[in-house]
């Protein structure tokens, strides 16, 4: 299974999170998050990474051109699109960006918004399913419905976000079987500082899954 930590800001965290048993860190490119990091400190972090530990750049109604900059400075292999993003949008960025995996985030608040995910799933790579809030577009500590995701089998891998704990990780895998798991704020002591022994409970909740 993948393992994700969002909202990554120091390179001694990443790469620890990364030696504890992480396939991706996400970065947090929205400049209005807590969590928001620079190109700079991206770059930071990615030059300690194993080159197997995939680097997320999280982006909201960002322009394409920014992005694809983004990922070149960066060196990002893939790209996360958390804001009100088209399929238009998605098809467009996958085709200008084809090394790159194109993650749409659906932010779910009723059984309906599951719906997006028969269209999102023609146009990305990869689809995360997170808690809606009416404020806040990610790291929210929100849990979803897991009883809602039950059945849910889009035709593309899939993470599953919001709300995620060292605590409440294998009840919610209990219930739902997604191809991945993202966590940012259940892993934390304040925004964008991650608690190395919550990521550590973490993997010894998740065994060798
Ligand atoms: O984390 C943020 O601050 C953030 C800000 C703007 C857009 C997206 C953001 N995070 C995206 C993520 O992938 C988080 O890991 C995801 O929302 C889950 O967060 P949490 O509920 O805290 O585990």
């Amino acid at each position: 299974m993948r393992i994700k930590i969002c909202g990554i800001t120091q390179p001694q965290q990443g790469k620890a999170i990364a030696d504890l048993g992480a396939t991706a860190l996400g970065f947090i490119c929205v400049t209005t998050s807590p969590r928001y990091v620079t190109i700079k400190q991206i770059q930071a972090v990615v030059e300690k990474l194993p080159s197997k530990v995939d680097s997320i750049g999280v982006f909201a109604n960002t322009r394409p051109e920014k992005i694809k900059q983004a990922v070149v400075d960066g060196g990002l292999t893939g790209v996360q699109l958390h804001g009100d993003e088209s399929p238009e949008f998605c098809q467009q960025l996958r085709e200008s960006l084809p090394e790159v995996e194109i993650i749409k985030a659906l932010r779910i608040s009723t059984a309906t918004d599951f719906d997006k995910a028969a269209i999102y799933n023609l146009c990305v790579d990869t689809l995360l399913v997170d808690a809606y809030h009416p404020q806040q577009l990610g790291g929210t500590g929100k849990t979803l419905d897991w009883q809602l995701l039950q059945n849910f089998q889009p035709s593309c891998p899939w993470f599953l976000a919001g709300g995620l704990t060292p605590h409440n990780i294998l009840e919610a895998l209990s219930q739902v079987k997604p191809t991945g798991i993202d966590l940012s704020s259940g892993v934390e002591r304040a925004p964008g500082d991650k608690d190395l022994q919550k990521v550590a409970q973490l993997f010894e909740k998740l065994g060798n899954r």
